[in-house]
């Protein structure tokens, strides 16, 4: 009589070949790696252009004496990122209820109500725990983040555990080198109130927001449009869209590490996801969320998909931007002062 593993044993082989299936572990590995090859050599190129076009942004900016700033959206994983940059910019991005869904990051122009422009770029999302290696990852597509003038962080209102995203989303862009000062002007956006309100039409928990809110999308006056600067033109075929992996099904694929980081990295990982999954449906969790939030209120309220909040949410960039120039201008003299008072004959009589 054969024991259950030896019936699988003899078994899988027939049944396999009945199928006619066949499957080498050689053949897997060598397209992982092979996988693996092409995407760290696509996100170098991609770090090359952004140089270059930071490069160039900053030229352009320096000849017309009107810099051209840029917004980065940041936040954890389905905060609503997309449908934020592409509610305002009138641009069509993806978005997906799965993880990761965005892995490219683009940049769209954007006209603020005093009809300043700026480029407004998605960016991929975070999530907690992230190993080590994924942070490296991170890094090529975070970049624009980075070097922002300013940042908006979305986070899901109606995600169970808002503090812990808040906080892994500060030290994510802490770990990827943004300065202290940029996260102190950064503005912090609380996303989906649509659906809150729904609950409270329903009659269920009254709404957390109040019956505040700005006006519809299609109120909005951001005269969205393609990039174009020094001859870089941002429509789809265009340079200002770099993207890491245009099949964005692939999602998974982004993230394949070599043997040795999987095995140092995975059981961490699975564990954290069902870690989270616990929490999600921890009552006491809400509660310590909802004190939270009425502790910390966000700068604005919106809702990324009926365009509730949205011409506040502009408003509010144009405001930090115009302050952060009034002090980049003060700065600016304090300094060219310091060096006529002090610096080298030659600067000195430049400057004067
Ligand atoms: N109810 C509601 N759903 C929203 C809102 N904004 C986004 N969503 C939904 O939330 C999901 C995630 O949206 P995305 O825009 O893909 O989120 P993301 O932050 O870009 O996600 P990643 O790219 O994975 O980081 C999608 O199903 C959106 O339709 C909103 O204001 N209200
Ligand atoms: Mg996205």
């Amino acid at each position: 009589m054969l024991t259950g593993e030896e019936v699988e044993d003899v078994a899988l082989p027939v049944v396999l070949e009945k199928l006619n299936f066949s499957f080498s572990v050689e053949g897997l590995f060598l397209e992982i790696l092979e996988r693996r090859e092409t995407l760290l050599s696509q996100i170098k190129e991609i770090r090359r252009t952004r140089a270059l076009h930071r490069a160039s942004r900053k030229r352009h900016g320096q000849l017309d004496d009107q810099r051209l700033a840029t917004v980065a959206v940041v936040g954890y994983t389905n905060a609503g990122k997309s449908t934020l940059v592409s509610a305002l910019s009138g641009a069509d991005l993806y978005s997906d209820s799965r993880l990761f869904a965005t892995l490219d990051t683009r940049l769209k122009s954007v006209v603020l109500p005093s009809g300043r422009k700026v480029l407004l770029g998605d960016t991929v999302g975070f999530i907690s725990d992230l190993p080590v290696q994924l942070v490296k990852a991170f890094h090529a597509t975070l970049e624009e983040a980075v070097e922002a003038d300013l940042l908006v962080h979305l986070i899901d209102s109606t995600a169970p555990n808002i503090e812990e995203h808040r906080a892994t989303v500060l030290q994510v862009l802490q770990q990827i080198g943004v300065s202290e000062e940029k996260l102190q002007n950064m503005i912090e956006v609380w996303n989906k109130i649509d659906y809150e309100e729904e609950m409270s039409a329903d009659g269920e928990a009254s709404s957390l927001w109040g019956d505040e809110g700005g006006g519809i999308a299609s109120e909005l006056s951001t005269g969205a449009e393609d990039v174009e600067i020094n001859g870089f033109s941002g429509g789809s075929e265009g340079d200002f869209e770099e993207t890491i992996d245009s099949e964005q099904d692939d999602y998974s694929d982004g993230w394949l590490l070599s043997g040795d980081d999987q095995e140092m990295v995975g059981d961490h990982w699975l564990k954290t996801l069902d870690e989270r999954q616990g929490e999600a449906s921890d009552d006491l969790g809400m509660e310590k969320d909802v004190q939270w939030q009425a502790q910390h209120g966000p700068h604005v309220k919106i809702s990324a998909t009926t365009g509730v909040g949205l011409q506040e949410l502009l408003e509010l960039i144009d405001e930090r931007l115009k302050t952060q120039d009034e002090k980049l201008r003060k700065q600016n003299v304090v300094g060219r002062s310091f060096l006529i008072e002090n610096g080298d004959p030659h600067v000195r009589r430049r400057l004067a």
